[in-house]
């Protein structure tokens, strides 16, 4: 018998862009895992960096543009069936630079409580919830 195998689990930041009340989903292309699926940009923390560096670098990889990070929200970790992700979502606002897309098929800026409405990666739908809960709406739950 060989050795267990560890299930892989990747740990990712990804961003939850604010413009004009509106919100950047990000459409994974075609070749990527999970494809088509809706996601907030982002991606893999590399050894040594913090959650900050590794949001910067990955959104400028991406999108081609810098943010600003205005507020940290829970982490939240999923199992998929052939991977575990742990997603550190921050809520930023555009600092510099016009997006260009250089990995992801699509994006589109939708109101908050349409987010929804779109085929998101599943790790994804928790973290939506607690956005609109405790972010866009935090007096109505009261
Ligand atoms: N960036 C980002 N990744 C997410 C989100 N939700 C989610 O499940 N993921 C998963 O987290 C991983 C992010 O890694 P990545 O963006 O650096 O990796 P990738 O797709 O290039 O590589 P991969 O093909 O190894 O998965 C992917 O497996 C992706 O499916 C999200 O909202 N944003």
């Amino acid at each position: 018998m060989g050795p267990i195998q560890e299930r892989k689990h990747v740990h990712v930041t990804c961003a939850i862009i604010e413009k004009d009340d509106l919100v950047l989903a990000a459409q994974r292309s075609a070749s990527m895992s999970l494809p088509l699926k809706w996601e907030f940009p982002g991606g893999k923390i590399d050894p040594d960096e913090s959650c900050e560096e590794c949001l910067q670098r990955e959104i400028m990889e991406e999108l081609g543009i810098t943010v600003t990070i205005s507020s940290a929200l829970p982490s939240h970790t999923h199992c998929y069936t052939s991977f575990t992700v742990t997603l550190y979502p921050f809520i930023c606002t555009i600092d510099k630079g016009e997006i260009v897309l250089h990995e992801h098929a699509a994006i589109t800026w939708l109101a908050p409580e349409k987010l929804c409405e779109l085929d998101w990666a599943e790790a994804d739908l928790p973290v939506i919830e607690t956005y609109l809960k405790d972010f866009v709406n935090p007096l109505s739950s009261r």
